[in-house]
């Protein structure tokens, strides 16, 4: 990254020459992915420690699927070893110098992939097709992904493609008891990867698990490591466009918010099973009681100041509480070209637009996933928000026409 003309030596200044582009003239990824590289999607592989992240890592980096892929691992602790154990040509490798990546490094995680454009740019890499950051295993995911989607320069060459969880079948369950963050990886996962399957002399414990992940994260597609469908194309491509059709794929995406036949009261809140048949009572669950994954469903277009409005009530009053927020958006105003809205904790991506509906249900699709968040707070504000005003009552105009009037919600 080069430096400051003005200031040598500083690489991050704010001054005119460095001050990044501002949001206005952020471009939604939608319209130029097709021109250009860019968004390269970043997939961030996450699992608790020795988990498997590496020993995946290295399988997949054979795939030719995965060439022109750079690297991002990040270390804990003071001795950067991790990055001699991936074993593709250190070229692709970028290691982060020291600390947890999701806090301490954080500056670090978007100077590197600051560098990477750059070298994009100015020739001295031919082509980055993706990045994958392989993050520790203590890391809380959510920082990571927000500070790619919170930089005004990076949201526009980079964009999530996903989230793939690893989840050691031997070591998974009292992982989860003990440890919030494994939880948190889990519940923010687009794909959940079973590990050491192979190791587990205890299937019924090792189904108990999968079912223990199904209830913290519905949506989320559960894969065994060993199994076919854990290679390249199926872990890496979970955003909202599906490389094969070359479509955005809503249902893929959102999962089960998006599937018509099943939740028409909106309601798709998964309830914890705490059926036990195979006598291995997993009995402290008090960390998953608190991460809830919820969809908002609502079956017609809504006027663009009131999502925004709801967006911005939740963001303010429970953003710390929202570990993933994705949906998609049938406007009022624009009801032909759908809103992908894509938010991390109190970072809200640039909302980008649609050129068309895919086939499939219209209206408002929301996916939550919460950290003691209160349901009911979010289902009411959603309810008030989209609500259809009364016909021939003499608010409806003013509302219609300033969604700030709703009663009981002025800020
Ligand atoms: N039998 C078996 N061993 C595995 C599997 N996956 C990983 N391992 C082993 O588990 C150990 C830890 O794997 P790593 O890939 O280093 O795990 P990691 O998640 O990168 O570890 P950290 O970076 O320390 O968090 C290694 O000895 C691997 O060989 C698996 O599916 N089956």
């Amino acid at each position: 990254m080069p430096t400051c003309r003005s200031r040598p030596g500083v690489r991050t200044c704010r001054c005119r020459d460095c001050a990044p582009p501002s949001r206005a003239t952020a471009r939604p990824y939608a319209r130029h992915a097709a021109v250009s590289p860019y968004p390269i999607p970043v997939s961030v592989l996450t699992g608790f420690l020795g988990a498997g992240k590496t020993t995946l890592l290295n399988r997949l980096l054979r795939d030719p699927e995965l060439k022109d892929t750079a690297v991002i691992v990040n270390e804990f602790g003071e001795v950067a070893i991790d990055h001699l154990l991936v074993e593709q040509a250190s070229d692709g490798v970028i290691q982060l110098s020291d600390g947890c990546l999701c806090c301490t490094v954080r500056g670090e995680l978007v100077d590197t992939l600051a560098d990477l454009i750059d070298r994009l740019q100015t020739g001295r890499i031919e082509k980055l097709a993706r990045v994958v950051i392989e993050t520790t295993g203590l890391a809380d995911p959510a920082p990571v992904l927000q500070s790619i989607m919170a930089h005004p320069v990076l949201v526009q060459a980079f964009r999530l493609d996903g989230v793939i969880t690893l989840v050691d079948a031997v070591n998974g369950a009292a992982t989860l008891d003990n440890h919030v963050e494994a939880v948190k990886q889990a519940a923010v996962a687009d794909r959940l990867v079973i590990t050491k399957a192979d190791l587990a002399t205890d299937a019924a414990a090792v189904d108990a698990l999968r079912r223990r992940l199904r209830a913290l994260n519905p949506n989320a597609a559960i894969l065994d490591v060993q199994g076919p469908e854990a290679g390249a194309a199926g872990l890496l491509a979970c955003g909202l466009y599906d490389p094969a059709t070359k479509t955005a794929d809503v249902r893929r995406w959102l999962g089960e918010a998006a599937d018509d036949g099943h939740h028409h009261d909106g309601h798709a809140h998964h309830h914890h099973d705490h059926h036990h048949h195979d006598g291995h009572d997993a009995h402290h669950h008090h960390h998953d009681e608190r991460i809830k994954s919820f969809s908002l469903v609502h079956e017609r277009p809504v006027p663009y100041a009131a999502i925004e409005m709801f967006l911005d009530l939740l963001m303010s009053v429970h953003g710390d509480r929202l570990l993933r927020m994705k949906g998609i958006i049938e406007l009022r105003e624009d009801p032909s070209r759908p809103l992908v809205v894509h938010g991390v904790q109190k970072t809200l991506h640039p909302p980008a637009r649609l050129p068309a509906w895919p086939d499939g249900p219209r209206g408002v699709r929301l996916v939550l996933i919460t950290l003691d968040m209160p349901e009911d707070y979010v289902r009411r504000l959603f309810a008030i928000i989209t609500e259809e005003p009364a016909v021939d009552t003499p608010d409806r105009a003013a509302v219609r026409d300033n969604p700030l009037g709703i009663p009981g919600f002025m800020r």
